[in-house]
């Protein structure tokens, strides 16, 4: 483990949301169609993310992100080692975390609010509608509840499937590519939107990124991925563009 991240207990809001995560000895390797193990996964990884912290992930095609992802969101379970999250093993898809993808995969038949409320099932008609005008308030669109969304942009679209992340108040936030559709602008309008909610919430954040320059913008601390291991791991502040070409070669 690298640079301090356990004790940046600053950033945590006084909900105090942010979730630890840790990850200990952690492989996972693709097999064959006929069963047998490849060379081509991630690990053997350590990794600790610190309640409230933000960290960005990058890393070339093929190096392990979308992996890592699947094993934090619960989709894979590691071959070896443990994946905690508030030092409970992760099982499976878990209550306190969740996944906002590249593209948004909103449900066309429902609307905004519908697609922000799925996630809420069990929670009274009160509370769901709270949550709603909440997460939508969060992400900038609060007249939009009834909206359809095939009348939504891509930027909209987006803030919409980021919103029903966070309507279901998690503990850990994955994020994988999740501006990369978009226009340079939009981009850049959402990313700095995310920091104001990550800061107003102190969720625990897990970012995944092709752009380096983005990692190193938003994150407070960046892990670069080579061939399935981490090449370099370190607080965004010490680290420079040129550090994290040459970590990844
Ligand atoms: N379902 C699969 N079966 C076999 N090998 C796989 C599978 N998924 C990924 N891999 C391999 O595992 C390694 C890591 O892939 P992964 O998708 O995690 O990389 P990535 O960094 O997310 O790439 P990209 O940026 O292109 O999405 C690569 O060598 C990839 O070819």
């Amino acid at each position: 483990m690298t640079g301090g991240t356990m004790q940046r207990t600053e950033s945590l809001s006084p909900q105090g949301l942010g979730a630890a995560l840790e990850l200990q000895d952690v492989t996972y390797r693709y097999r064959t169609g006929r069963g047998q193990v490849t060379a081509a996964g991630l690990g053997p990884l350590d990794l600790r993310v610190a309640p409230g912290e933000f960290l960005c992930v990058v890393g070339p095609s093929g190096s392990g992100k979308s992996t890592l992802l699947n094993l934090l969101a619960g989709f894979l379970r590691p071959q070896t080692g443990d994946i905690r999250l508030d030092g409970a093993t992760v099982k499976g898809p878990h209550p306190r975390l969740t996944l906002v993808q590249q593209e948004a995969a909103l449900f066309p038949w429902l609307t905004v609010g519908g697609n922000v409320s799925f996630g809420l099932r069990g929670l009274s008609r009160a509370e769901q509608a709270r949550r709603v005008a909440d997460a939508l308030a969060l992400v900038g669109l609060p007249e939009m509840a009834g909206r359809r969304v095939h009348e939504l942009s891509g930027g909209q679209r987006q803030r919409v499937s980021l919103a029903r992340a966070l309507a279901t108040r998690p503990g850990l936030l994955l994020l994988d590519e999740p501006f990369s559709a978009l226009d340079v602008n939009t981009r850049a309008r959402l990313s700095s939107e995310l920091l104001e909610i990550w800061r107003a919430q102190g969720i625990t954040v897990v970012f995944v990124t092709h752009h380096l320059e983005e990692a190193l913008e938003l994150g407070e601390r960046v892990v670069a991925l080579r061939q399935g291991e981490v090449a370099l791991d370190a607080p965004t502040t010490g680290v420079s563009l040129t550090d994290l070409q040459a970590a990844l070669g």
